[in-house]
């Protein structure tokens, strides 16, 4: 009886405490739609939903009366949003109030230091008044452009008409995508090769019926330097010249460390940080790689002074930005306001960060953007279709060599991907449902108010959701889960671009991305000189499974079969 009594007296106390505990935690309240557990917030079922996290956040929107949720993960408070309106105020008219914030600079810190992505304020503004500059020179689009075609003629349709001569294996498209965008955005950003794509590989895999990612960058391709030389496209510029050993290792080394720098948002920090501080498992790998990418950068920075000294021709990314660069000294943090690029000093180390950031920025995002739109257009005949018939259009009378001509296959002109409207709405359209960068967070630096009413206290995390966005009704309308590109295109067929605060797949206001033209013009080539040469036949009930990392690409490949277009070769 007595110990009755003292249940009840300690439970009287404990319970209105562990309620106020509660009332008082960031879980507490959260928005209908985004469940909360005591302490622990949404965790449990981020967890349990993490296989299709972002399908999950979709009907987390769906059900929520509003479009912007609040979710707490332990004492860290985000709030996720798939409105326009508030796209709008992060993104652009409140853009200095919602910096990418000192909670995401530790993540990328060690891989990308200081470069474009991970950095605000003045270094932010150097680099983006500098690459600006760059990236509006006709110079770079014709350089682009060339790398582009060398790449497609001279490796990516031969890869293909290989393997079509071969064998009726299934073959990954996504991992040959992927040594393609990695072979161009390195020879668009440092002016070397690593020739990541090269047919006798793809042939060799297909062989051994391997479906699986193809090996690039084996102990093979380092010990064997002459096969490199064999395979060399012929390449639009005058190049930097890198030993073969060294780009390969590279090539594994700036992989492995992208993919373990993106774990790093899975676990909890203080788990990774406490492997970094005991050089343990994953962390010490990624430091091995960085020393190996560290390594090869410091390379090729100095080859590239030495080269420009002596008067070479280099016209990529790193030899553009060493030539704006003035002197070797470290970017002082107060350079925002120095005019123009008077007295622009840019170290060693920035140069370094830049180079990277670029060769991340261009690698799976385009890849990605390619392979989805390559899978949408096998399921989707109809559409197929209209894109064969556009190409058909523009060849016009056109003699179109599509028959492997020594080691080139014709590729499409410049003049040629500008009319293809009907090619970039089904980029777009793809990239609505699969966004190669399915969300972004930014982190409140004050107090503030959304367009909606959603209070946003100092240091809460702000992300959009972009995935979401494309498949919210309330955005994209009804069929919004339906692929239909004729939704971007006005009553004669032109496109009609949609605002970027509804479809921020390249980011918008102040930062968005800097690559977009480049990366359309890109994905058209591709694509368009893919569709018309080959059809691609998608293992039967295949359905991707989406990654959660930097990027958003098939988890297991995308398994085709692959057959000769025999219409369009008379
Ligand atoms: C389909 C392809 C691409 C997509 C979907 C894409 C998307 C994006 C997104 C979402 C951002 C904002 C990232 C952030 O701040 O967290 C971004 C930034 C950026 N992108 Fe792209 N990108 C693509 C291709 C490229 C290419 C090919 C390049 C360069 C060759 C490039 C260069 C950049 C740069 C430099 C930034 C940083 C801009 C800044 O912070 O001021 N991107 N991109």
């Amino acid at each position: 009886m007595e110990a009755l009594w003292v249940v009840g007296v300690i439970s009287a106390i404990l319970v209105p405490f562990l309620y106020l505990v509660w009332k008082h935690h960031p879980s507490y309240g959260a928005n209908p739609g985004a469940p909360a557990f005591p302490l622990v917030g949404s965790l449990p079922l981020v967890i349990r939903n993490k296989h299709r996290f972002y399908e999950w956040t979709c009907e987390l929107f769906d059900r929520s009366p509003s479009l912007t949720r609040r979710v707490t993960l332990g004492r860290t408070i985000f709030l996720s949003t798939a409105d326009p309106q508030v796209v709008h105020h992060i993104l652009k008219s409140h853009f200095v109030d919602y910096p990418k914030g000192r909670r995401f600079y530790p993540f990328f810190a060690d891989l990308l230091g200081n470069g474009i992505f991970n950095c605000d304020g003045a270094l932010w503004r150097l680099q983006r008044k500098v690459a600006s500059h760059v990236f509006t020179t006709n110079s770079l689009r014709d350089f682009v452009l060339a790398i582009a075609d060398a790449e497609i003629s001279g490796r990516l349709l031969p890869a293909l008409d290989s393997v079509y001569c071969s064998s009726t294996d299934f073959l990954d498209l996504q991992a040959l995508l992927m040594h393609y965008t990695f072979d161009t955005i390195c020879q668009l950003t440092f002016g070397s090769d690593p020739a990541c794509l090269d047919s006798s590989k793809v042939e060799e895999t297909n062989r051994n019926g391997n479906t699986a990612r193809m090996s690039v960058t084996g102990e093979d391709d380092i010990a064997d330097e002459d096969s490199h030389a064999s395979h060399d496209v012929s390449l639009p510029t005058s190049y930097a010249k890198v030993p073969h050993h060294l780009i390969q290792g590279f090539v594994q080394a700036f992989q492995v460390a992208v993919q373990i720098t993106a774990e790093r948002f899975l676990v909890p920090g203080f788990v990774w940080r406490l492997k970094r501080s005991l050089k343990i498992g994953s962390e010490k790998r990624l430091s091995e790689a960085l020393e190996v990418v560290n390594r090869f950068t410091s390379f090729v920075i100095e080859q590239s002074k030495k080269d420009l000294a002596n008067g070479k021709d280099r016209k990529d990314l790193l030899a553009r930005f060493i030539r704006l660069s003035k002197d070797e000294e470290e970017v002082p943090v107060d350079i925002a306001d120095k005019n123009e690029h008077e007295g622009l000093s840019i170290s060693d180390a920035l140069l370094k960060d830049i180079l990277l950031s670029f060769i991340l920025a261009g690698w799976e995002t385009v890849a990605s953007g390619i392979t989805f739109a390559l899978w949408l257009l096998s399921i989707h005949p109809r559409v197929e279709r209209e894109v064969l018939n556009e190409i058909d259009r523009i060849l016009g009378d056109r003699k179109f060599n599509h028959v492997l001509e020594g080691s080139k296959m014709e590729t499409f002109t410049y003049n040629d991907v500008r009319k293809m409207h009907y090619l970039q709405a089904v980029l777009s359209e793809s990239m609505r449902l699969y966004p190669p960068v399915p969300s972004d967070c930014k982190y409140a630096a004050r107090d503030d108010t959304l367009p909606d009413g959603t209070q946003v206290l100092e240091g809460y995390q702000v992300s959009y959701n972009v995935f979401a966005m494309g498949r919210a009704a309330r955005v994209w309308g009804k069929d919004c889960l339906e692929f239909r590109p004729e939704r971007w295109l006005d009553e004669n067929g032109e496109f009609v671009p949609a605002s970027p605060f509804k479809y921020p797949v390249f980011q918008a206001g102040p930062r968005i991305c800097l690559g977009k033209d480049f990366a359309f013009i890109q994905m058209k080539l591709v694509v368009a000189s893919l569709v018309r040469n080959f059809e691609f036949v998608v293992q039967p009930g295949f359905k991707p499974k989406l990654s959660y990392g930097v990027s958003m690409i098939m988890v297991d490949g995308l398994p085709v079969t692959i057959k000769k277009r025999l219409s369009s070769f008379c």
